[in-house]
């Protein structure tokens, strides 16, 4: 098995074979908490209008996301996991628009097939490639706005790698590093209301959840879709 770690759009863009598209902070691990919450389907889009436009369409859809790390406009949920609603979300569809990571889905079109990355279903992703058995993996890290590596992302990607490998994580190290690098955004007084800090706990509780969340097509629509592992 190939196993390539990428960053970023460009990564995204060369990614090849069985493709996980990364964003620890926040979009992946949010997209899992909400189905946890029943969410019944998400649709994760790039362009923000695009958002917009399946709501006018389909006035039942929840619009969730963030840009600048805050609540768009119109938007029902912004993109933290701690203030999600279980009552408002449970058997909807969402749809998520965010910075980086669904820019990622978007942009991997050379992908035989993505799935999403994040340390809440870490141990369900590396089962599931070792079932699918792919000859190529791209692990791909989205980083902050597509702009920058982040600690979470890169080491989401090196934690998956190694248990692909056979090679032991230290992931309480792991945490370590986060808090004081990419992470410590989430401690900043002014960014409570959008990004509070129980957002770094809830998107570092580790293998939380097992199930992955894989990209499909309807009607030339993606949405992520669900399986247990
Ligand atoms: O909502 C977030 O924390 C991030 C902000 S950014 O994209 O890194 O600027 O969004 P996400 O796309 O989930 O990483």
């Amino acid at each position: 098995m190939n196993i390539n770690i990428l960053q970023l759009l460009d990564g995204a863009k060369k990614a090849r074979g069985l493709t996980v598209i990364i964003d620890v902070f926040r979009a992946f691990s949010t997209a899992c908490y909400a189905f946890d919450f029943g969410a019944s389907k998400i649709i994760p889009v790039g362009d923000i209008n695009i958002s917009y436009l399946l709501k006018e369409q389909n006035p039942d859809f929840i619009l969730l996301g963030e840009r600048n790390e805050q609540k768009p406009p119109g938007f029902d949920f912004g993109n933290s996991p701690s203030l999600l609603v279980k009552e408002k979300i449970e058997g909807k569809t969402l749809v998520h628009t965010t910075s980086s990571g669904t820019q990622g889905i978007v942009n991997a079109k050379k992908a035989d097939e993505i799935i999403t990355g994040s340390f809440v279903n870490a141990g369900a992703i590396v089962q599931y490639i070792r079932q699918q058995k792919p000859r190529d993996v791209s692990l791909v890290c989205m980083g902050y706005a597509c702009e920058y590596p982040t600690d979470e992302d890169t080491l989401c990607a090196e934690f998956i790698k190694n248990e692909l490998s056979g090679i032991s994580n230290n992931y309480k190290k792991m945490i370590e590093i986060i808090k004081k690098g990419s992470g410590a955004r989430f401690f900043d007084p002014e960014k409570q209301d959008w990004s509070p800090k129980s957002d770094f706990d809830l998107c570092l509780n580790l293998n939380r959840f097992n199930f992955v969340l894989k990209v499909e097509k309807e009607n030339n629509v993606n949405y992520l879709r669900k399986i247990e592992i």
